[in-house]
This record gives structure tokens, sequence and C-alpha cells, in this order.
């Protein structure tokens, strides 16, 4: 961990940080490589669901961008502060495609 990222000079026995063997390490590695690929998943999801929604708005005569829902989303990800707002912009622009641009 520190060794590698150079990010602490502070070794994590005495910063009270949890220690994980190298072997923990690769297990947790094998769990972060899966957790992204069910985000890649659910994103890419997201996406399709957004750009149907947003589809059949536009073909109804409706507007491109539907600020309350935007708003609502927004304030999911709130409690991640502010990457969480970046977090959902991006996720919001995934799904407008190129009609949000
Ligand atoms: O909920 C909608 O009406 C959508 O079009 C989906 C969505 C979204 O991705 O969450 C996308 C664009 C809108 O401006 C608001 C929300």
């Amino acid at each position: 961990m520190n060794a590698q990222t150079n990010e602490k000079a502070t070794p994590p026995e005495t910063s009270g940080e949890p220690v994980a063997s190298a072997e923990e390490i690769a297990e947790l590695r094998k769990e972060i490589d899966w957790l992204d690929s069910e985000i890649l998943r659910l994103v890419k999801r997201r996406v399709e669901v957004s750009q149907t929604i947003g589809a059949a708005r536009m073909a109804a005569g409706g507007t491109r961008i539907v600020y309350n829902r935007e708003m609502d989303v927004l304030a999911r990800y709130r409690e991640l502060g502010p990457d969480g707002r970046q977090l959902a912009m991006a996720l919001l622009n995934l799904g407008r495609g190129r009609l949000g641009r």
C-alpha cells in the first residue's frame, strides 16, 4: 500500500490503519476488479435506460433535459461530496449522449 503509492511515510502499524497481508491485498484486488466490472455493467445499463427514456420523450415532443429528475440524481450522490457530484454529472452526461452536449 504505502510502499507502492508513496502517499504516506507513516507505517500502518503506527497510524492505526488496518494492516493487510500480501495475500489479503491480492484477494482485495480481485474484489476491486470484480466491483469495477459490475460498476461498468451497471453504468452501461443506466446509459441504455436513460437513452431510451430520452428518445421517447423527444419523440413525444418533450424536452431534452428534465431538471427535477437531474436534481434527484445529484441529491442521491451528495453523500459522496464533490466527487459524488462529479460522478452523478458523469452519469447524466453519459445518458444524454450527444443530446446534452
Ligand atoms: O428521468 C428521465 O426523464 C431521464 O431522461 C433520465 C435522466 C437520467 O439519466 O437520470 C436523463 C436526462 C434527464 O435530464 C433526467 C434524467
